[in-house]
């Protein structure tokens, strides 16, 4: 079964003691930071920190993203070299283009044929935060059979349009639908940027339920405390699940009787409803709620 990512957990990847502790903190997936949250001066620091927890601490079920610095920065090129070696499950490919996502999957094809690692078994994440990477999504996602979902950066993005970010996030919805109707054509992983004020519980909330309701599958996060909250966010709801059990019962009821659309409570079912009501027991039995 495909893995679930509904969060998305950052941490630098200078810091010893976030890193040990990476596995118990519930997220989906961890992502290892190489870029913007660390200092210029601790760029191989962090490098060596992180290819030695990727080689030795126990992330039980959480996914093993690494995220690298632009390959225009003069760090990138060395980073996917180095981190490559020790296999983590994805590497995340900053302010992405299509030329950045193929030159990366070239570098993979051929660090996996050296360290004998299955063809294609490095992931890739592109993270999309600029105007240009927005506008040409479809090609970063065909660039290599390697992209398993897309990251929006909200942060960068909005530097690059030269707007600021708010807690509403209205600036950010064109983005959004952009980025979720990418990635459902190529059933993919859409996932939300961070929510940055860990104070603004409310805030937080409302712009969690924005993503979902747009159709991103999954939000990143830059605190331990934030994965709870997405998590449960995301889960469908017990109204939402007991609606979707009526749906199934009804159309097995209306199959019976060989009708294809029928009425519930008033209301007309077809295959869209029956669909979208699948869709939600299936998340359901995934999150363990049924
Ligand atoms: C726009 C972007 O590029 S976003 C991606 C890059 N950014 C990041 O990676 C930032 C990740 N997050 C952090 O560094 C921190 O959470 C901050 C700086 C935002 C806030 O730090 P604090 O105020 O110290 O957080 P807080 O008080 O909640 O920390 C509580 C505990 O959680 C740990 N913790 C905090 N954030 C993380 C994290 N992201 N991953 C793992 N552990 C964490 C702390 O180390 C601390 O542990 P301790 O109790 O053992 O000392
Ligand atoms: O949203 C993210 O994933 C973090 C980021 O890099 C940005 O916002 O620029
Ligand atoms: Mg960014």
């Amino acid at each position: 079964m495909e893995r679930l990512r509904r969060t998305m957990l950052f941490m630098p990847g200078n810091n010893p003691s976030m890193l040990q502790n990476a596995g118990i903190l519930g997220a989906d997936s961890i992502i290892l930071d190489l870029e913007d949250a660390v200092s210029i001066s601790e760029k191989d620091a962090a490098r060596i920190l992180v290819r030695s927890a990727i080689k030795t601490i126990d992330f039980y079920d959480s996914e093993v993203v690494v995220r690298i610095n632009p390959l225009s920065s003069g760090f990138g090129l060395g980073d996917v070299a180095e981190i490559a070696k020790v296999k983590p499950d994805a590497l995340m490919v900053t302010k992405a283009t299509r030329a950045d996502v193929k030159t990366v999957c070239e570098m993979l094809t051929k660090i996996e044929a050296e360290e004998g690692f299955e063809k294609n078994s490095i992931k890739l994440f592109p993270l999309v935060e600029s105007a240009y990477g927005i506008e040409t999504i479809h090609e970063i996602i065909t660039s290599s059979e390697r992209v398993i979902g897309i990251l929006l950066g909200g942060e960068d993005l909005t530097a690059d349009l030269g707007i600021q970010r708010t807690p509403e996030g209205e600036e950010i919805s064109y983005a959004r639908a952009k980025v979720v109707s990418a990635c459902r054509a190529h059933k993919i992983d859409a996932i939300d940027t961070p929510f940055a004020d860990l104070n603004d519980c409310q805030g937080f909330e409302r712009d969690i339920a924005k993503c979902k309701s747009l159709g991103m599958t999954g939000k990143a996060a830059i605190n331990p405390r934030q994965v709870d909250t997405i998590h449960e966010i995301f889960a469908p709801t017990q109204e939402e699940i007991r609606y979707a059990q009526g749906v199934i019962e009804a159309m097995e009821e209306a199959q019976r009787e060989g009708k294809g659309v029928f009425s519930m409570d008033g209301k007309m079912i077809d295959a869209p409803i029956i669909a979208r009501a699948e869709n939600v027991i299936q998340k359901a039995k995934r999150t363990g709620l049924m």
